[in-house]
């Protein structure tokens, strides 16, 4: 591993996401992994509470009181608010030891503008970075993922966040074609609500709607998913959706409670009665909700190939597709992607840390991984759309 003589023990990789934030010190790993939220005062404007204790909240505030998320579709959207969470994340991580301000690596999308570059780097500065360096969310995910990012073969790498899923094809340090969409975990999360909403009058809040995706969701139907990890099931949060797994057994050696479960129940308000209502949902209907998010990141996925140079698109052909980003985690969609593209994928190790640690990589071997970092951006400084 190159020595980096110019990065120390405080120095930090942040992975800034819509729906997490992820932060790596250096010679000690992940230390902090919160959900990208803020509980604000509207009366003051002060800040309640960041993390893990504002996601409580959402949906549960009183008026003068707003959960806010300062990331939209991967790029900051409320840049005090974005500072504040930053500058509080730090501070955490930086404990007492306040003597020197951290240097740090900072991983944005592939298609943030100029603009929005020089706004995540005036965000981490702000909250205390002395010097900020910025690593591009598909490489950061194809370094945490193990690829083999600076050897002249091509890797093809597919991130999907919360706010946005990032296809890249990656050779020599370098992206050589990517596409960033806003197409991600969120949009799953919208679409069940609008379903919920359409067919059964009934309002959910985005909580319920992600716990709905992450205990019954799926790409494909229930005979052709891959196996459910069991890291999976522990991750599954269980507040408003009672989920019921088929053949459901205490015991972990047990197959039968590795099965994905195929209904749950789930709390929301009547639309006509303004009444609380409880009703069941299968995991049919929840892939028929989810068809067009995964329909537009298949999309992507295949478009990104079609741009492939041939060489780099038969590395892939070797190699396959890896998956990283908690969307990574939606039940068959590595089997629907193989199925539609007839190329092997596979789901990282830790999917929704792979950026993290790549961006962790970053500082750890600063020098060796040093033309990864503050490429050009590949787009003008023009309104996204
Ligand atoms: N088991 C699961 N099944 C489906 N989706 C999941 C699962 N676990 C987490 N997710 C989703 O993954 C998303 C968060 O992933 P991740 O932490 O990689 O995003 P992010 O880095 O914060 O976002 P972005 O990269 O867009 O900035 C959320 O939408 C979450 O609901």
């Amino acid at each position: 591993m190159a020595q980096n003589k110019s990065f120390n023990g405080r120095d930090m990789g942040i992975d800034l996401g819509t729906a997490n934030t992820l932060v790596y010190v250096r010679g000690r790993g992940i230390v902090l992994n919160e959900p990208s939220v803020v509980a604000v005062n509207t009366a003051d404007g002060s800040v309640l509470s960041v993390g893990s204790a504002a996601k409580e909240t959402m949906g549960r505030t009183p008026t003068n009181i707003v959960a806010v998320r300062p990331l939209r579709d991967g790029v900051i959207a409320d840049f005090e608010i974005a500072e504040r969470m930053l500058r509080y994340f730090i501070k955490k991580v930086m404990g007492s030891r306040r003597l020197a301000r951290p240097r740090v690596v900072v991983c944005v999308p592939s298609g943030i503008t100029g603009v929005e570059r020089r706004a995540v780097m005036e965000a981490a500065t702000q909250a205390g970075a002395r010097q900020v360096h910025l690593v591009e969310e598909p490489i950061a995910a194809a370094i945490g993922a193990g690829l083999p990012v600076s050897e002249p073969t091509g890797c093809m790498v597919v991130d999907i966040g919360g706010g946005t899923t990032e296809v890249a094809v990656v050779s020599l340090g370098g992206i050589v074609t990517a596409r960033s969409v806003r197409t991600a975990g969120d949009s799953m999360d919208v679409a069940i609500t609008s379903y919920v909403k359409k067919q059964y009058a009934l309002a959910i809040g985005e909580r319920t709607a992600e716990e709905i995706k992450v205990s019954i969701g799926s790409a494909s139907p229930a005979g052709s998913l891959s196996v459910p990890r069991v890291s999976e099931a522990v991750r599954r949060p269980e507040r408003n959706v009672e989920v019921f797994i088929p053949g459901q057994s205490e015991d972990p050696e047990d197959t039968q409670a590795l099965l994905p479960p195929d209904r749950c129940t789930i709390r929301g308000r009547d639309q006509a009665t303004g009444l609380p209502k409880v009703l069941e949902l299968t995991a049919d209907e929840v892939r028929h909700a989810l068809s067009e998010p995964v329909d537009s990141i298949v999309a992507a996925v295949r478009s990104t190939l079609d741009e492939t140079p041939p060489e780099l698109a038969g590395d892939i052909m070797d190699r396959g597709i890896v998956l990283t980003g908690g969307g990574a985690l939606l039940r068959g969609l590595d089997v629907r992607l193989g199925r539609e593209l007839n190329i092997p994928v596979l789901v990282a190790d830790d999917p929704l840390d792979c950026v993290a640690i790549g961006t962790g990589r970053c500082v750890e071997d600063f020098a060796s991984l040093r033309t990864a970092m503050d490429a050009r951006p590949r787009r003008p400084d023009t309104v996204r759309v």
